[in-house]
């Protein structure tokens, strides 16, 4: 049965979760899901048999790779088994096919790892995993932007939610706890807190299902069913990359030109010139950048810069270490455009970098809409939210009372004996739901309509966008993104600027395989590669750290070219007004070795995520020392690799404004003093993704002042890169025994 079939025959709207659940079940290979993830979406390619389009249909060549499959009969092709080559162009319909693989192989990976936890059904382990909550009962809903249910969930006499994964923004299924055969409605987390949470769903539970007389009901919950919540794999994402990837196959005029150019098979152009023909001279870029009426106090590099990706027709990369400016200069580029009356779409792929580019651009540009979940945005930039934005509308007072009108006609439906009454009043909250939404959408584009900078992730939310177009597409922490993950973006402008470093946080890729066809390289680095220096721009002189602390990122990563900047080469923890002179706070650099003291890591209950807690009491006396010094929580981070010893730290130390967070929570921050804990300590000496240098790149150089690692040398270095870094600290008087600490 094709996915368009289907669709028609449900008698209620199909939530994506069954979609999925039905895709899974009925189609093998890996041609047919993505046919069906782009036909569900009907986004002018309902045609297709394949996302694979006619390269797909087309009998593949020889050179082409097999990759086998465990799933399906027949081995996958691979265009191009060794990665996106930069030697020569890129054919379109092999690229996006590897694109599309990638995506496949990422899906399978996910999807198998969520199964694996679901088999878990004892109550005690369902929860020990942190993908799921049992026993919740719903106790109140509302609605949200877009005719959104907002449905609040708790445990029965509000007990405390057990440890959970399930963040604002996940994708979870909400399900009957009592009937494992129930599939579910899909939904959103949006809110989180400690003995609560609430999702987003498009359908509203059914109360009329037959097992929900099941269970018994629980005093304050809604209706008599019991629920589970379970993370869901992220399947609109990818079912967006998706459509975005066909529609970008057959993309002519200037979006045809832009993506040419991004495979390699057309030269950029800059000032009206391809670069084939030439690199564009230093005389042009001196001229445009004294045309320029620059907002920020910039560096000549950072001008040359601004100028060199105003005048890019198609693509213009902006590289830099650490601290260099880059997401500074991104921030003037877009206030340029905007001055010369150009639309802006500024992006990145994480809800982090894309706040630090907001950060940096309202200061700017007068009026700057920010699109995503107002929970996922730093607390002080929540105003620049659609959300918020829309609240401010003057007409918003009649969507709120329609919204009253909505929930008491759900409370209503769900006080009635049942059967008919029960129908009608289900039938009338639909009725004004459309109401809303229509509503909702014309002030939604109002507000859109006006902005001249939308700031979003690379995950756009299509529906909310519609048909908005831009004149440049700004990207910010580009290496963070797979190449499938940024044509969502590209699609909706002819001009593109990019920004990053490659030596930092790469894509999260859970499938092995996929990385190893190239899914973790970046497409600026391959630009890089494809059309060398003309394409870029490179920043060298950085306004973070003390140079002690860059020093050792930048002759490990960048051939030792970063230079500090004299504003902030020899500053200090004590140079603050108000900071104590200490031995903390009079040094740039403390590595506390915990080597020998019996700090062991230990493994979570579900068998996932690490934990050290001896490392972790070590660290909180080193916050309270700090704050005895007089640092403000606001100027301290702790960055730990794993997310448990993260939540440890969060649930021992109660300081505001203190930020605890992974490392990926932190790339493009920086605060006055960062504290590591390295968490790893094992008589194996095994640091799993500690060996990601490029992780441990981005930890080191969040710091201003104060840099404190607090590891297990005998575990971390039997491995070069820690040698090293241990070596460096020794080298700079920087090294202590926790045993000295101690006395
Ligand atoms: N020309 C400049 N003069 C003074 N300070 C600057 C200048 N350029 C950048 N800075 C400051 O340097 C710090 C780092 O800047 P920014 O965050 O833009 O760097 P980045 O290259 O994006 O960093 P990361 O690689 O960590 O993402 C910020 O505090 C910023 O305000």
């Amino acid at each position: 049965m094709s996915a368009r079939s289907r669709k028609g025959r449900s008698a209620r709207p199909d939530t994506s979760h069954q979609k999925n659940q039905r895709q899974n079940r009925s189609s093998s290979g890996h041609e047919v899901r993505l046919a069906q993830a782009a036909d569900s979406f009907g986004d002018g390619i309902g045609g297709r048999s394949s996302a694979g389009g006619k390269s797909a249909k087309k009998k593949k060549s020889a050179k082409h790779a097999k990759l086998a499959d465990a799933s399906d009969a027949a081995p996958r092709e691979v265009p191009y088994p060794q990665g996106l080559p930069t030697d020569r162009p890129l054919d379109v319909d092999d690229y996006f096919d590897q694109l599309a693989l990638w995506l496949d192989l990422e899906a399978d990976a996910e999807r198998a790892r969520l199964a694996r936890l679901r088999q878990i059904r004892n109550e005690r382990d369902v929860e020990s995993t942190g993908q799921a909550i049992v026993g919740l009962d719903l106790v109140d809903y509302h609605t949200g932007l877009a005719g959104r249910y907002l449905l609040d969930l708790a445990k029965p006499a509000r007990q405390q939610l057990p440890m959970n994964r399930l963040k604002v923004g996940s994708p979870v299924v909400l399900s009957n706890d009592a009937d494992p055969s129930d599939e579910g409605i899909a939904g959103v987390v949006s809110l989180r807190k400690n003995h609560q949470i609430q999702i987003a769903t498009e359908v509203f539970p059914d109360p009329e299902a037959p097992q929900a007389k099941s269970s018994k009901r629980a005093q304050g919950a809604i209706g008599e069913i019991r629920y589970r919540l379970d993370l869901s794999p992220d399947e609109t994402t990818r079912k967006r990359q998706l459509v975005a990837m066909a529609r970008a196959r057959t993309e002519r005029g200037r979006g045809g030109r832009l993506r040419d150019v991004l495979l390699g098979s057309d030269s950029p152009r800059f000032d009206g010139k391809k670069l084939s023909a030439g690199p564009l001279s230093a005389d042009t870029i001196a001229e445009e950048r004294a045309d320029l009426r620059f907002r920020t106090e910039l560096n000549p590099p950072q001008q040359d810069a601004v100028a060199f990706a105003l005048l890019a027709d198609d693509v213009a990369i902006i590289h830099g270490p650490p601290g260099t400016g880059k997401t500074t200069t991104l921030a003037e580029v877009i206030a340029q455009a905007v001055d010369r009356g150009e639309r802006v779409l500024a992006c990145a792929a994480s809800n982090t970098a894309v706040d630090n580019l907001l950060e940096r651009v309202q200061r700017l540009v007068p009026y700057v809409v920010r699109v995503g979940h107002p929970a996922r945005v730093f607390e002080h930039l929540r105003d620049y939210t659609l959300d918020g934005q829309v609240e401010k509308d003057p007409s918003s007072h009649v969507v709120k009372d329609l919204r009253r009108e909505l929930e008491q006609c759900l409370r209503m439906a769900q006080r009635a004996p049942g059967g008919r009454q029960r129908g009608e009043w289900f039938a009338q909250a639909g009725r004004l739901r459309g109401q809303i939404r229509s509503l909702e959408k014309s002030i939604v584009r109002g507000v859109l309509d006006r902005a001249d900078v939308i700031c979003t992730t690379m995950t756009l939310d299509e529906e909310l966008l519609g048909d908005e177009r831009f004149d440049l597409i700004v990207i910010d922490e580009a290496c963070q993104s797979t190449e499938g993950g940024m044509w969502q973006a590209i699609l909706r402008a002819d001009r593109l600027i990019i920004a990053g470093d490659h030596c930092q946080l790469p894509p999260t890729v859970l499938s092995d395989e996929a990385a190893r066809i190239g899914m973790r390289d970046s497409l600026m680095q391959r630009l890089v590669q494809r059309f060398g220096e003309p394409v870029y721009r490179r920043l060298t002189v950085q306004y973070r750290m003390h140079e002690a602390i860059m020093r050792f990122s930048s002759d490990h990563f960048y051939e030792g070219s970063l230079i500090a900047d004299a504003s902030v080469r020899s500053h200090l923890l004590s140079d603050i007004e108000g900071v104590d002179q200490t031995s903390l706070t009079e040094s740039p650099l403390l590595w506390i070795d915990t080597a020998g003291a019996g700090y062991e890591e230990e493994l979570e209950p579900d068998g996932q995520s690490k934990l050290n807690p001896a490392e972790a009491n070590l660290v909180v006396d080193l916050v309270h020392q700090l704050v005895d010094a007089g640092i403000e929580g606001e100027e301290i981070a702790i960055i730990a690799p794993y997310a448990a010893q993260v939540r440890l730290l969060r649930s021992r130390l109660d300081l505001e404004g203190l930020q605890v967070d992974t490392v990926d929570g932190f790339q493009g921050r920086e605060k006055e003093v960062v504290l590591l804990t390295m968490v790893r300590s094992n008589p194996e000496a095994i640091i799993g993704f500690l060996s990601d240098r490029r992780r441990s790149n981005v930890a080191m150089t969040r710091a201003k002042r104060k840099l404190i690692i607090v590891g297990d040398s005998a575990t971390l270095c039997v491995h070069e890169f820690y040698a090293d870094v241990l070596k460096y600290f020794e080298d700079n008087n920087a090294y202590q025994s926790v045993f000295e600490h101690e006395c």
